[in-house]
């Protein structure tokens, strides 16, 4: 095992008087890609929208338990939000450019953080056009409106600018959901090759994706995390018998 960048011990989701998550514990490896699995509601999204504070923007949702990010609890108190949430970016289910150009885009995250030199900009542009494989797809028209993109394209665009602000870890709440199966085998390639420079925790409807593209894997049901462990481990040899049965598609 690597350094662990995200610790979450025994962390409790609820919303108002839902309980969505139960005492869920999970490492999360640096330079690896965790996958999250399990039946819809299990509770997949609400764990991940904890880990980078995104459910405080949801009325009457409270997290208990401990999620560290390099040893910092991300919810003590005075910890600055947004910076949470730049360190550890998130990409969503649906792509959600902004209705700017390609190029503003990625450079308004920057901007917010204080680079207004071209040059400066310029070289965030393309350098995090050519991580998220879209590069040579748009160079050509960087003036042009994001909005006239494909989703596939659309979805490259939101993980440049999400890359824009340097974070280190990378949220993605199934990424591919609204991608056809070109778009989606361009995604799933683009994050095996994202983690040699960021750690990226990813949730998936789709098991075929986190066998391909995972090191590690969460099986979650009914808001606890039934199974964690590699996902060579978790595909062929499940110690959890409730796993086995979902990973063979005999429920859920
Ligand atoms: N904003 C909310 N308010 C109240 N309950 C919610 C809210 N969001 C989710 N829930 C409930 O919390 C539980 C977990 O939902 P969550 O979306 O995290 O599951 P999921 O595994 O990601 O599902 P899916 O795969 O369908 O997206 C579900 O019972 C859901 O109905």
């Amino acid at each position: 095992m690597r350094d662990t960048v995200m610790d979450i011990e025994n962390v409790d989701v609820w919303y108002g008087d839902k309980h969505a998550v139960l005492g869920v514990n999970m490492p999360v490896e640096e330079h690896g890609v965790t996958a999250l699995i399990g039946a819809s509601g299990c509770g997949k999204s609400t764990l991940l929208r904890s880990m980078n504070r995104m459910n405080d923007l949801i009325d009457g949702c409270r997290v208990e338990g401990s999620i560290t990010f390099r040893g910092n609890d991300i919810y003590a108190e005075g910890t600055d939000v947004n910076e949470v949430r730049t360190r550890i970016g998130m990409i969503f289910q649906r792509p959600n450019p902004y209705p700017m150009s390609i190029r503003d885009n990625i450079t308004y995250g920057p901007r917010i953080h204080g680079i207004t030199k071209a040059s400066e900009l310029d070289e965030i542009v393309e350098r995090t056009l050519r991580q998220a494989a879209l590069w040579d797809e748009v160079k050509d028209r960087l003036k042009r409106s994001a909005l006239g993109l494909s989703g596939g394209q659309q979805q490259r665009l939101c993980i440049a600018r999400a890359l824009a602000v340097n974070p280190d870890v990378i949220l993605m709440d199934e990424p591919t959901s609204a991608l056809d199966p070109i778009a989606t085998a361009k995604i799933e390639d683009l994050v095996r090759d994202l983690k040699k420079d960021y750690t990226v925790v990813i949730v998936t409807h789709n098991m075929q994706q986190a066998k391909r593209i995972s090191d590690h894997t969460g099986f979650m049901q009914l808001g606890e995390m039934m199974e964690f462990g590699e996902t060579k481990q978790i595909f062929e040899d499940p110690h959890n018998e409730t796993t086995s049965k979902y990973i063979q598609g005999i429920f859920g």
